[in-house]
């Protein structure tokens, strides 16, 4: 049995059925976020992720709470996920592991999000006991990994995402970038066998044009959520929201 959840406002489960549809939100002013996610609040997305390293006051005391309650009167029907993405894994900006945390535990205080994203192997020995923090401040964790330069060997996907597992997150997700076309069938194999055998949902990615079938294939491999764009993308590979909610209503 998966360890499903029900999402933000609308409760819908995370974990089964059509896989749920995430518009991330990437911009630097607090006009530019709100814009974004005024438009965002009308498209078919279950999930809006806002992107706050992108976000140009993240390190001003007291910006995040702002934005997060802006964001929160906005998007009335949409579950809210909170990402600091670091450089070190294709993310805007550097950041230290201290001010990683206390921004990801001042996000998960507010009461104002759904979701957040957890770099997994940042420092992987203190993982579980900030995902535990944060899901004890009410919150669920999308434990993550990316890999923008290659595409890991299957065991090496598969132990990364069953570690996610063990280290106690809601979610696991790898994003990884295809060098040839046998990386990305590897990704969904990988996928596959991962939905099979963990309990908690998994998301995956191959990026780039030659992953985009990863992007859209969710219903086949068990993937639980998909990155489609309003405007910008927040990685490569992925498409228009609404070419991604034909296609899912196409394939399911
Ligand atoms: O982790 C992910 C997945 C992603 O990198 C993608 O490839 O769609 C996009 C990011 O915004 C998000 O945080």
């Amino acid at each position: 049995m998966k360890k499903t959840f029900g999402l933000g406002p609308s409760g819908t489960l995370m974990g089964e059925g059509t896989p749920k549809i995430c518009i991330p939100i990437v911009a630097e002013t607090v006009e530019e976020i709100r814009k974004k996610a005024e438009e965002i609040s009308l498209l078919p997305a279950e999930v809006v992720e806002w992107r706050a390293d992108f976000y140009e006051d993240i390190f001003v005391e007291g910006k995040l709470e702002e934005i997060l309650s802006m964001l929160r009167v906005i998007l009335k029907n949409q579950a809210l996920l909170y990402t600091f993405r670091s450089a070190d894994e294709g993310g805007h900006r550097m950041v230290e592991k201290e001010t990683y945390y206390q921004l990801n535990e001042r996000a998960a205080g507010s009461g104002l999000v759904d979701l957040i994203d957890v770099e997994a192997f940042m420092d992987e020995d203190s993982t579980a006991a900030h995902m535990r923090k944060l899901q004890e401040l009410g919150v669920h964790t999308i434990a993550s990994n990316h890999d923008f330069a290659a595409t890991p060997v299957p065991e090496e996907m598969l132990r990364r995402l069953t570690r996610m597992q063990a280290l106690g997150a809601d979610v696991a997700k790898l994003a990884v970038m295809p060098g040839c076309p046998q990386d990305v069938l590897n990704l969904l194999q990988v996928t596959l066998t991962a939905y099979e055998t963990l309990e908690i949902p998994v998301i995956t990615m191959s990026m780039g044009k030659q992953g985009i079938v990863s992007r859209i294939s969710g219903p086949l491999t068990g993937s639980a959520l998909t990155f489609a764009t309003a405007g910008e993308a927040s990685a490569p590979g992925q498409i228009p929201v609404e070419n991604m909610r034909e296609i899912l209503d196409i394939i399911l």
